[in-house]
């Protein structure tokens, strides 16, 4: 049963941290001339000012014929208010790189995942805002400059691992990786190619009171910043995507990037001579929300289109009542007993631990500047206030021995080691011993064959230890190696036992013919002829046997000397 810190204080306390980032107008937008809406940005706030009055008026007035939703009436009627602005703790404008809005606003939260706390990083703002771009990076081609905040986070995370790894810490890590899409209200593991197991995940509930997780999501482990930007690049290749009205590539999928890391810290005191340390374990999901959006995006999208603003209506829903409870209670932590929605839709019920307590979760919205998304972006600041008030507490989560993947791996990986050492003894005896070729082939075999065996059950075992049977796979694969040079060596020895008897019987022929050449008195050159062409060895040097035959046709020849000198 995973237990919580039981440090007296919390090592994180506070709310959902809150950002926003606007986009630049697009190139494409500037052409057609799009108007800028008139948000005056400072460090922490946004506001809309000058509003254009008479326009919402007559939007407003027009409201009850027209096909706006109650949520749109209701941000017009919001800008016919006196001005109101937004406070955030971080908002980034058009000039703003995606690296100075991680490091302000999210690197803390990888941080604390280094350290073992969970953490949550969202990405939330209508279509074409800037979500993916600041996610994943640019989808355009070539564009190495603009990176995304995992690139940055992948780098903090492992950077401050390592360095708890080799400092005076001494820490052994492990961190696992998976990677989701939520798409239809269906979750797809964007790790594996798509088939039948891969599709439509089952969400259950942990028993252990940990939350939900997708059933027979894959957990890869991995060891670099490089490994994880490797396979999430051909990951995301599997992600839904569709070229829209109001953009080129627009995410028709939330997805959900998440990176288990298990830490072992070394304790100072030693019981009973075994060297004792902690295990805690903290989950950082990256999420790029797909975009809140028009139903116009394109009438082929109309279904998933609702399906996306169903399931992000639902998030609201968590949020409101979220922030409603937290405004209730005074406790600095969070009550458990109100019942919150978390099960009405897969992306509420994934995302449960992150919104509801032990986790440092930071929110960021995505604005664009056109006068023609305001209403939508009053939409996502209103979703960004209610975020702020939820608040969370995170604290490291410790593992017990038993639920340590370290401690299991350590456990195979000495096994493992036994196993390979004693195989590797076997093949070495069988080497020396004098047995027949076919007997060591199927011996050196069935060794392979136990080493694969041992593979495979250690990767049913522990999800693939992969550093450490790489190993093994390494012994397998020579062995395999030696065994076709066996199998190449004995067609050679087959071939050549062939080409032995023939001429062994070439010989006897030739030998039967001198004798009769002789007998009934023939020439000795032409009996010596007969047997020097039968004893000729072809590729003399590939045969171990051609000396012998050689020697062989030099004696016939003193023999047939002898006879016709007697
Ligand atoms: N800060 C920025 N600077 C420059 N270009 C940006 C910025 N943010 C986004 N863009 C560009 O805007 C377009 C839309 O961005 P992106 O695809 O990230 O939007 P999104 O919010 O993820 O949309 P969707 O929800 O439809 O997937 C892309 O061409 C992207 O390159």
């Amino acid at each position: 049963m995973a237990s919580e810190c039981p440090l007296p204080t919390p090592w994180h306390h506070g709310h959902v941290s809150v950002s926003c980032r606007m986009r630049p107008l697009l190139p494409g937008e500037v052409a057609i001339g799009t108007a800028r809406a008139p948000w005056v940005l400072s460090d922490r706030s946004i506001t809309l000012t000058e509003r254009s009055l008479t326009r919402v008026d007559s939007d407003f007035s027009d409201a009850s014929k027209s096909l706006k939703t109650r949520g749109e009436l209701r941000n017009l009627d919001h800008l016919r208010k006196p001005d109101g602005e937004t406070i955030m703790d971080h908002v980034f404008g058009e000039e703003a790189s995606t690296q100075q809005v991680y490091e302000q606003a999210f690197r803390n939260i990888v941080f604390g995942a280094a350290e073992g706390m969970n953490g949550a990083i969202l990405a939330y703002g209508q279509t074409a805002s800037g979500k993916t771009f600041s996610i994943s990076g640019s989808t355009a081609q070539n564009d190495e400059l603009n990176k995304g905040m995992i690139h940055f986070a992948l780098d903090d995370l492992f950077g401050q691992l390592t360095k708890k790894a080799c400092g005076p810490e001494g820490i052994e890590y492990l961190v696992r990786m998976s990677y989701c899409e939520l798409y239809m209200e269906r979750v797809n593991d964007l790790l594996r190619k798509i088939g039948p197991q891969s599709q439509n995940l089952a969400v259950k509930e942990d028993p252990e009171g940990r939350g939900f997780y997708a059933d027979g999501l894959k957990e890869k482990i991995v060891s670099s910043a490089e490994e994880v930007l490797m396979l999430f690049a051909e990951a995301e290749k599997r992600r839904r995507v569709a070229h829209t009205r109001y953009n080129e590539v627009s995410s028709r999928s939330h997805t959900l990037l998440t990176l288990c890391v298990e830490c072992s810290v070394p304790l100072e005191d030693a019981k009973d001579g075994e060297a004792q340390s902690v295990t805690r374990v903290g989950r950082l999901v990256i999420v790029d929300l797909a975009g809140n959006e028009r139903l116009e995006a394109g009438a082929e999208y109309v279904a998933e289109s609702s399906s996306i603003n169903k399931s992000l209506f639902f998030l609201g829903k968590v949020i409101e009542k979220l922030a409603a409870r937290d405004k209730r209670t005074t406790s600095s932590v969070p009550e458990d007993n109100e019942h919150i929605p978390f099960r009405d839709s897969k992306l509420t019920r994934l995302l449960s631990v992150h919104l509801n307590g032990n986790s440092q979760t930071g929110l960021l919205v995505t604005l664009t500047p056109s006068e023609d998304a305001i209403e939508q972006s009053l939409t996502t600041l209103r979703f960004a206030q209610k975020a702020a008030e939820v608040r969370c507490v995170a604290k490291p989560v410790l593992i017990s021995k038993e639920q340590s993947l370290i401690v299991k791996q350590r456990e195979i990986i000495s096994q493992l080691h036994n196993q390979v050492r004693s195989l590797q003894e076997e093949v070495q005896r069988s080497q020396r011993s004098e047995v027949p070729e076919e007997d060591l082939t199927a011996e050196r075999e069935q060794c392979a064959q136990q080493l694969q065996a041992l593979v495979l059950s250690s990767s049913e075992r522990g999800q693939s230890f992969v550093s450490k049977s790489r190993e093994v796979d390494t012994v397998v694969t020579a062995l395999h190696h030696n065994m076709d040079v066996l199998k190449k060596q004995k067609a050679m020895v087959v071939e050549s036992m062939k080409s032995l008897y023939k001429t062994i019987h070439n010989i006897t022929g030739a030998v039967a013919q001198a004798t009769d050449v002789l007998n009934t008195g023939g020439g000795t050159e032409i009996a010596k002829e007969m047997v020097r062409s039968a004893c000729a060895v072809e590729n003399e040097g590939q045969n171990a046997w051609s000396p012998a035959i050689v020697d062989l046709g030099e004696k016939l020849e003193l023999l047939l000397n002898a006879k016709s000198h007697p």
